[in-house]
């Protein structure tokens, strides 16, 4: 159970409100290249049928809500009565009061969402800023790699709880998003589904009944054919006697176990078959690996029935077992980010898609704030945004533009559509058809030589059925003007760094020739 209130807390008195602001692993350099987050960032979220008064808010506003301004839990106390009479002094409250800790969590959804909700005191309160913080990626992912028209967004939460916080939060963020959320225990199914209600919320959130021996990833439970997403914050442990060893190592007061009960915190599964491709030291097998394996193994049969795969982790080490899991399953699609609470406390967020198309660097490796990852680089998923050329602010950056369409329109590509307004292209094709392997095929045709089998094996197709797509955006600064590609589709690497060359030499070629 990746859950700060429970685990990580360092002092049990916020006597700063640092404590509990959340630090999302969005940040504005999210929008550094696609237009399309771009736009996200930028568009007021549409009005919804929810009731909540705070829906018609733009996304930028629950994106930067718990970063910019830390928590001011005085101005907290000063708008919500009932939040006053839990502090211990003003602007205080004491971490290790279950009610206090409640009572923040339902003011901060009222406040900031137009929510109203209603936590059991024998279950898990989850903390607002880090359920948001995953909710913000998962938005910007599922926007990163929407490709074509809109299409409608349907969410599974796998493990709502009692709170059924996810989903709310999700159709609050994005006022056309519908949800599916599931659980196990009756308790927290009957609490989740008044939630709902209370929030108006039925027509857009369905939450649904499983057994601890069903699938995880209900598609077929879900009254769609396929789900634009799934997301989990899994329960942690592995037993109930390491949920207490946890909590005696810790010495922590008992709050957390009077906060989440062992059917949230623990899952004692077995991690199926993915023990046979990675060998985990059974001391690190917890609940979450476990669990998340076992989402794992399910996404392996279901692959594009679920556009993108996601869970949060509370330990390192099950993120990198998980991504070495994936590549070894052969699954190049991937993101992961941090989710930065406080100063100190961490927790991981991993996504995968069998889909071609790729999300942006900041969407897929954490972008600025993928703390905690650095020593694991060779573990995050491929650069997909690189600068192929630039000239200085001196140079003749007018002729930048022009000279990448006609490089691109000079080539066989699927299509090539470039917009000298915004100075942007998009690009997909078959196979690589700027390499010399293809040049010969065309010479040979031309003469009328069908003996091209050489040539044929030679010629990288990009994959069978699938396609590289790509951007060319140029950006015209004070510094100088700069050529980026973005890898849009596609999973061949090698196709999109020869393309990336391809287009370096030839800009560098054009450049030369007009000075000449
Ligand atoms: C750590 S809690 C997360 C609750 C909530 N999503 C949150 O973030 O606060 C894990 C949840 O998974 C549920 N769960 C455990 N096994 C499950 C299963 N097989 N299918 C669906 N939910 C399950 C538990 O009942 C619990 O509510």
């Amino acid at each position: 159970m990746a859950d700060d209130t429970c685990n990580d807390r360092r002092s049990s008195v916020a006597t700063d409100v640092t404590d509990v602001a959340a630090t999302p692993a969005s940040t504005s350099s999210l929008y550094v290249v696609d237009d399309q987050q771009r736009r996200l960032s930028q568009t007021p979220v549409p009005s919804s049928s929810s009731p909540s008064a705070s829906s018609s808010r733009p996304f930028a506003f629950y994106r930067d809500l718990y970063t910019k301004d830390r928590l001011d839990f005085r101005a907290l106390a000063r708008d919500d009565p009932a939040f006053a009479s839990v502090c211990t002094r003003p602007g205080q409250i004491d971490f290790r009061d279950p009610a206090a800790v409640r009572q923040l969590t339902v003011s901060l959804l009222r406040r900031d969402f137009g929510l109203t909700v209603t936590l059991p005191h024998d279950r898990l309160c989850p903390p607002v800023p880090n359920r948001l913080s995953y909710v913000i990626w998962v938005t910007e992912l599922v926007a990163a790699t929407e490709n074509g028209p809109p299409s409608p967004v349907v969410g599974l939460d796998i493990g709502t709880g009692a709170s059924c916080i996810y989903p709310l939060l999700a159709c609050t963020v994005n006022p056309s998003w519908q949800c599916v959320a599931t659980d196990i225990d009756a308790e927290s199914l009957t609490s989740a589904r008044a939630n709902v209600e209370r929030n108006l919320l039925k027509e857009r959130i369905k939450v649904i009944t499983r057994s601890p021996d069903g699938s995880l990833v209900a598609v077929d439970e879900s009254d769609t054919d396929k789900l634009t997403f799934s997301m989990c914050n899994p329960p942690f442990y592995a037993s109930a006697d390491e949920m207490a060893a946890s909590a005696t190592a810790k010495q922590q007061p008992p709050y957390s176990a009077c906060t989440g009960a062992p059917v949230e915190m623990v899952y004692s599964g077995a991690p199926l078959s993915l023990e046979k491709i990675v060998k985990i030291d059974s001391e690190d097998i917890g609940g979450e690996i476990a669990f998340v394996g076992r989402i794992l193994a399910e996404s392996l049969k279901l692959r594009n029935r679920v556009r993108w795969y996601t869970a949060m982790l509370g330990k390192l080490a099950s993120l990198v077992a998980l991504v070495t899991q994936l590549r070894a399953h052969g699954i190049d699609n991937y993101a992961v980010t941090a989710l930065v609470h406080g100063s100190k406390t961490r927790r991981w967020v991993l996504g995968w898609s069998f889909g071609p198309v790729r999300p942006t660097v900041a969407v897929a490796r954490g972008g600025s704030d993928a703390v905690g990852l650095e020593s694991y680089r060779h573990l995050l998923p491929a650069i997909t945004e690189v600068e192929v050329f630039s000239v200085p602010r001196t140079s003749d950056a007018v002729s930048v533009g022009p000279a990448v369409d006609t490089i691109l329109r000079g080539l066989e590509l699927t299509s090539w559509d470039w917009d000298d307004k915004t100075l942007q292209g998009v690009g997909r094709t078959r196979e690589n058809v700027w390499g010399r392997a293809w040049r010969r095929k065309k010479q040979r045709e031309e003469r009328g030589d069908v003996s091209q089998e050489q040539d044929i094996k030679r010629l990288k197709k990009v994959e069978d059925g699938t396609v590289f797509g790509f951007v060319v955006t140029i950006r015209v600064g004070v510094a100088g003007t700069v050529v980026h590609c973005r890898w849009l589709e596609g999973h061949n690497e090698a196709i999109y760094q020869s393309f990336c060359g391809f287009l370096k030499t030839k800009l560098k070629e054009s450049t030369s020739t007009k000075s000449a």
